[in-house]
């Protein structure tokens, strides 16, 4: 069962995100184009750790991210803070899949909280605007033992 967007819109501005009527769907939250990076050196994942390789950002022109084809890091524009008793799932606009992009997103914990970070595919040419709808995020009601604890919290914030 998922929440209603009026839910999800609840609880996300309970944690600290500014949301314009444009982003309150039915079934979710619309979350924004914050930030662009490209990476810059090699990230590690091993059996006992991880790290994420430098990246640098990317320039917007007059607000604008003028992206040519090839993966992205990004950044988005809202805090988001991941209910107990609930999963978070982000899925890319249809409109981004409708111009040959899309973003690829993993599972949001429950007790999650910060702003959190997606791959942007770039497939053709695209121009993004900072502060543009670019995904949106669901929740789901879900069992969990324990919360989120691990590096990533409180990122962003
Ligand atoms: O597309 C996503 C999916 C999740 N998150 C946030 C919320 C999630 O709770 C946290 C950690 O995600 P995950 O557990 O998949 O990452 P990990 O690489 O396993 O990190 P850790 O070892 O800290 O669990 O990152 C994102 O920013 N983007």
């Amino acid at each position: 069962m998922y929440d209603s967007g009026t839910a999800v819109a609840a609880a996300l501005e309970a944690g600290g995100a500014e949301l314009d009527d444009a982003q309150r769907q039915p079934n979710g939250v619309d979350l924004t184009l914050g930030a662009v990076f490209e990476q810059a050196e090699a990230g590690v994942v091993s059996r006992n750790g991880k790290r994420v390789g430098d990246r640098e950002e990317v320039a917007a022109e007059d607000g604008r991210y003028r992206l040519g084809p090839g993966t992205y890091v990004v950044r988005y524009g809202e805090p988001v803070r991941i209910p107990e008793e609930r999963i978070g799932f982000v899925l890319p606009r249809s409109t981004l899949l409708r111009n040959s992009c899309t973003l690829d997103t993993a599972v949001w914990d429950a007790g999650y909280e910060g702003v959190g970070e997606g791959r942007l595919d770039v497939g053709h040419a695209i121009e993004i605007e900072q502060g543009a709808r670019i995904a949106q995020m669901v929740f789901a009601r879900a069992d969990h033992e324990g919360t989120y604890e691990g590096e990533y919290q409180g990122e962003g914030l």
